[in-house]
């Protein structure tokens, strides 16, 4: 079943005091897949997300990695070192520094802030920041100090934060929430650019972003799978509904 799959979640569950979040889940990524995430609150999106991370250690099963990783079995730092990203709802980036420097900062972030603002960005380093800044759609804004960004432009400056440290698999949570109109709609693309070089995985809850995505959905539900397939296929499946509408 892992094999030729990126990710490979195998009868996966978790219980917090007794109860279920993630009850028997099972799901492929395959390399270069981006797939949408939807369920109801407490469907287990997030857990979903922090056992692949390694935040969270599940009481059963695998989350199998490039076909030969076990993930249940390293921490948070080993997971991100093998190329698996995360973005949170909330972005975090530096909001005194420059775009262009939170970009350089992400480059490599294991080393100190002030050594590497003070040293000047090789060739390299700043190819790669100019890549990303077109990506992010925020080459105009290269200048601006991150604290005066929009809420949109904060996010897409963190993807590209995340972009910068190279990972195959990137986890995004929420991209939309709090984003206007315009905003949701060049999110979509920015995504689509993405999966065209990444694999991609993003929880939503604005189902005209999923729409625009045009991706393969899941449905979450009590920790498992409930449906999968296109954002059609899976709304009119009478579960589904069911689920959402709380009957
Ligand atoms: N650390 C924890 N301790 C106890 N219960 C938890 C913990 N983490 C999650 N849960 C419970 O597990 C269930 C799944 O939660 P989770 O946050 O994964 O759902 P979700 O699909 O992300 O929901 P939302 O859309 O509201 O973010 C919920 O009932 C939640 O209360």
């Amino acid at each position: 079943m892992a094999a030729g799959s990126l990710l490979y979640l195998d009868n996966v569950s978790v219980s917090f005091d007794g109860f279920r979040a993630i009850n028997k889940l099972s799901m492929i990524i395959k390399p270069g897949e981006m797939r949408a995430i939807i369920g109801p609150n407490g469907a287990g999106k997030t857990t979903m997300m922090d056992i692949i991370t390694g935040k969270t250690r599940p009481d059963e099963g695998d989350v199998i990695y490039q076909g030969k990783v076990d993930l249940t079995k390293h921490d948070e730092a080993a997971i991100a070192n093998m190329g698996i990203g995360r973005k949170f709802q909330k972005p975090t980036v530096f909001e005194s520094h420059s775009v262009y420097d939170n970009l350089l900062l992400a480059l490599k972030q294991d080393r100190r802030v002030f050594p590497m603002l003070f040293r000047l960005p090789s060739k390299d380093e700043q190819t790669r920041i100019d890549e990303l800044l077109a990506l992010t759609r925020l080459g105009d804004l290269r200048e601006t100090v991150a604290g005066s960004l929009s809420h949109g432009q904060k996010q897409w400056l963190e993807i590209g934060m995340l972009l910068a440290q190279d990972p195959q698999l990137l986890l995004i949570d929420e991209p939309a929430a709090g984003m206007t109109d315009a905003e949701t709609e060049e999110t979509a693309k920015l995504l689509k650019d993405i999966a065209q070089t990444h694999s991609v995985v993003v929880v939503e809850h604005d189902m005209d972003f999923i729409r625009s995505l045009g991706v393969r959905v899941t449905v979450l539900h009590e920790g498992s799978v409930l449906a999968e397939g296109s954002l059609d296929q899976v709304s009119a499946n009478q579960r589904v509904v069911e689920v959402y509408l709380g009957r």
